[in-house]
């Protein structure tokens, strides 16, 4: 039988990180990014992709405040959910043309989803989720005096508007994705999945807060029951001292080592950590099946053992 993987592609990564944020960069590393995920489905996976989307939701955002005198602000679920559309847009059409290249007759398709999380989650006391575009630390300043926003340096990177982001706790569409599954390569719970709450009645109510995608795909790798968590971002392994000249890359990390980095705070939070701790988590539950972290380009390489950080229970 075929192994099963959710790819979880990043936000940042898919932006090249060099700070362009055009839609025609952006589907630039889209379709390089493809031709691997193209290679993985000729290896024979059955493949689900979940995407990241803390620049593109935050620039969204930011575009739709900027605009305000001239038509109305957008809530926050709803630049989530176009977030979802137009990267998945990229997705498939780069993909659907990958495929082809290769002979392979897979259907491509996005579904928006909703992710419900808990209205009295504390996060939303605490906003952690890095958006939108890097400033420098005096414009972070002002952004937040002017605007009210919460700014966070990110990881060496520069300064960045924070979110809540709360723990994702059922993907709303979940039927849907495991029907198409076997037949189909969907892209599911973008940025997450759009954040909703459960109202008393039943009904589904959007919040503003941005999911960590790598929390959601760890919960689609669950639900559908994926052999493998991997997880793509812009660097090929998790390191320690991550920046510093005496910088290690790891090859493998057990969940008793990753315990131990988190504590001496190797991981930056809202970036690296909860990449490491979606991979933990899907491997406490499935102690005979793995996750890894590596690079867009370096997928298929890290499938075969050659690169990328293998995530183990012991
Ligand atoms: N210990 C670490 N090892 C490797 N990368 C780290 C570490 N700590 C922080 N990082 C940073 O985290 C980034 C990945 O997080 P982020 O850019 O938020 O991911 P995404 O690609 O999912 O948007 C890396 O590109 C790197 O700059
Ligand atoms: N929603 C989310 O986790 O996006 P990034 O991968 O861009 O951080």
């Amino acid at each position: 039988m075929a192994e099963k993987i959710v790819i979880a592609l990043g936000g940042n990564a898919l932006q090249s990180g060099k700070g362009e944020a055009t839609a025609e960069a952006q589907l630039k590393v889209v379709k390089k990014t493809c031709e691997h995920i193209a290679d993985i489905s000729c290896a024979g996976y059955e493949i689900g992709l979940v995407h990241g989307n803390g620049p593109q939701v935050g620039r969204i955002l930011l575009a739709s405040e900027t605009a305000k005198d001239v038509t109305p602000a957008m809530p926050f679920d709803v630049c989530g959910a176009q977030s979802q559309g137009y990267i998945g847009y990229h997705i498939q059409q780069a993909l659907r043309y990958a495929l082809a290249k290769r002979n392979r007759n897979i259907p491509v398709v996005t579904i928006e989803t909703q992710t419900i999380v808990e209205r009295k989650d504390p996060a939303f006391k605490t906003p952690t989720k890095p958006i939108g575009p890097f400033y420098t630390e005096e414009e972070a300043k002002r952004m937040q005096e002017e605007k009210g926003y919460t700014m966070k340096e990110d990881a060496g990177r520069g300064w960045r508007r924070v979110v809540a982001s709360p723990l994702p706790r059922k993907i709303v569409e979940i039927d849907a994705i495991r029907t198409l599954w076997p037949s189909t390569i969907t892209i599911s719970v973008g940025g997450g999945g759009i954040p909703v709450v459960e109202k008393r009645n039943g009904a589904l109510e959007g919040v503003a807060a941005v999911i960590d995608k790598d929390f959601g795909a760890e919960l689609l790798a669950e639900e559908i029951g994926a052999d493998i968590l991997m997880i793509l971002t812009e660097v090929e392994n998790v390191a320690i001292n991550f920046n510093k000249p005496d910088q290690k890359n790891l090859t493998s990390m057990t969940l008793e080592e990753a315990d131990r980095y988190i504590e001496e705070g190797q991981f930056a939070p809202g970036s690296m950590l909860p990449k490491v701790e979606a991979a933990m988590k899907f491997v406490r539950t499935y102690p005979n099946k793995k996750a890894i972290i590596t690079s867009l380009d370096k997928a298929v390489d890290a499938l075969n053992g050659k690169t990328g950080t293998v995530i183990t229970f012991a």
